[in-house]
């Protein structure tokens, strides 16, 4: 890596240190656009890598509610802003027990470049809290979102920061989080969350908006390899909102998913989830948190293998769909070993940076998160724009929208590649294509 990239790479781990999730995403961001950053001198004049690695602005704070046996609990929550170069910041809020500052500004990093790749409006951010939903009950559930947001409230806004869901915050959570902050603020501005339920401003095609556009995503990469998804196996993980829509979608365009996942182990189908009965069946399991996948192994009859990742079955494509680094050397040799063709990261960053360049290495064709999961946020930015006109589009116009979006992505990620002499390399591609737009508006932005 060229000096000053080093040294940029250098300062991020001093000053981060003991957040290695951080780390991670910017040297896997930084070995993509060396040869950008080369031929921009003036990157470096103007200090650009260094104000990009660092959020805008962050704040950490105290949430304290009142559990159903009376007991006070105090959770800590985070909102990173990390760029507003092109847009408003924009990304989810993660609760889960895992939750740290390193966890919330690697995401809010990678949302940054996902953001742009929509080529939409859209800034980067994210948020979320320590806080564990599993076990927990609707009131404490509403309690918990309502102290959350009584510290929020004052950092964002339609035209500020738009949160919005990711792992354990869904449209309940952001209907509880609307309703205060609605209360404290005393005027409607719904294009302040999206994920919102359809009767106050959410949008049609929303919740399955990431697991449709991340198979939009597969379809296009197959049609440019003169492939189709016809009669394709696809192991995935997790069993969330992303997982389903992706079953759906899959199904719709003629391929199988025979994998599931949870905590507590993985679920061979070799029927599929392919039925509206089985794909109904995730969400009620999702739904009901007890966060246990083995629960429809025993409903329909099929193998559960527990404690184990599905990535031991033989499949032509995989889709990780659960969380970060869920793949390592380990699960990446099973996969190599099994012929898999096609490798989507569907999650936010599920793979090491180490099993990313030995899969590549080993020739698999690999489509790279940021990419490929950017259709829920694409969505969430229709869902801003629906909110402003005071309009709905149907759930046609919506999906329509969200293709043209993939494709899109797709394309520019080629073309990206292609222009730095990298090939058919969707890594490289992604990380490049988002990179320049948002250094393009922060050079012509000034020094801020
Ligand atoms: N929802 C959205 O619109 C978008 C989601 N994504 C990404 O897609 C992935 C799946 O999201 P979603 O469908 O909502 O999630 P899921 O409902 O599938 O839940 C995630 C699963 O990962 C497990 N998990 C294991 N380790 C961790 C950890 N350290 N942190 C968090 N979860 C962990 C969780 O189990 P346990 O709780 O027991 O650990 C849970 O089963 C995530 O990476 C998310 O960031 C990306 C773009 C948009
Ligand atoms: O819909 C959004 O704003 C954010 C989705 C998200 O958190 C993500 O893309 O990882």
């Amino acid at each position: 890596m060229n000096a000053y990239m080093a040294s940029v790479i250098e300062q991020v781990k001093k000053r981060n240190a003991g957040e290695p999730e951080f780390i991670q995403t910017v040297e896997e961001v930084f070995h993509s656009i060396e040869k950008v950053v080369e031929t921009h001198p003036e990157y470096e004049k103007t200090g650009l890598l260094e104000r990009l690695v660092e959020p805008e602005r962050g704040i950490s704070f105290r949430v304290t509610w009142v559990d159903d046996a009376g007991k006070v609990q105090v959770n800590r929550g985070f909102r990173v802003q990390f760029s507003s170069a092109i847009g408003p910041y924009k990304g989810g809020l993660r609760f889960h027990p895992s939750v740290y500052i390193g966890i919330i500004k690697f995401l809010g990093f990678e949302q940054i470049f996902k953001n742009s790749l929509t080529g939409l409006p859209i800034g980067g951010g994210k948020g979320g809290s320590d806080f564990d939903p599993r076990g927990k009950s609707d009131m404490e559930i509403m309690r918990f979102c309502q102290a959350f947001m009584t510290e929020l409230y004052r950092h964002i806004g339609p035209d500020v920061d738009v949160p919005a869901g990711d792992i354990g915050v869904g449209g309940r959570e952001i209907g509880f989080l609307y309703g205060q902050y609605k209360r404290i603020k005393g005027v409607w501005e719904n294009g302040v969350l999206t994920g919102k339920n359809l009767e106050f401003g959410g949008s049609l095609i929303r919740p399955e908006a990431t697991g449709f556009g991340a198979t939009y995503y597969v379809n296009e990469v197959l049609t440019h390899l003169g492939d189709t998804m016809k009669g394709k196996t696809v192991a995935i993980s997790g069993f969330g909102n992303v997982a389903w829509g992706v079953c759906q979608k899959v199904t719709e365009l003629g391929g199988k998913v025979v994998t599931i996942s949870g905590p507590d182990g993985y679920v061979y189908d070799p029927d599929g989830v392919v039925t509206e009965e089985k794909i109904e069946y995730l969400v009620e399991m999702r739904l009901s948190g007890r966060d246990r996948v083995q629960d429809y192994a025993d409903k329909f009859g099929c193998k559960f293998v527990p404690k184990t990742k599905p990535w031991e079955v033989k499949v032509d494509i995989c889709m990780p769909c659960a969380t970060q680094n869920e793949i390592n050397m380990d699960e990446a040799q099973k996969i190599i070993n099994n012929g898999t063709k096609y490798y989507i990261e569907v999650a936010n960053m599920p793979t090491t940076n180490e099993a990313l360049a030995f899969i590549q290495g080993k020739g698999l064709v690999v489509g790279p998160s940021k990419a490929v999961n950017a259709g829920g946020v694409a969505v969430s930015a229709l869902e801003m724009a629906q909110n402003s006109m005071r309009y709905n589009w149907s759930s046609e116009e919506v999906d329509a929208k969200l293709k043209g979006i993939m494709k899109n992505i797709h394309a520019v990620s080629v073309e990206a590649a292609e222009e730095y002499g990298l090939g058919y390399d969707l890594v490289a591609g992604a990380n490049i294509a988002g990179f320049k737009k948002v250094a393009a508006a922060m050079m012509a932005q000034g020094l801020v």
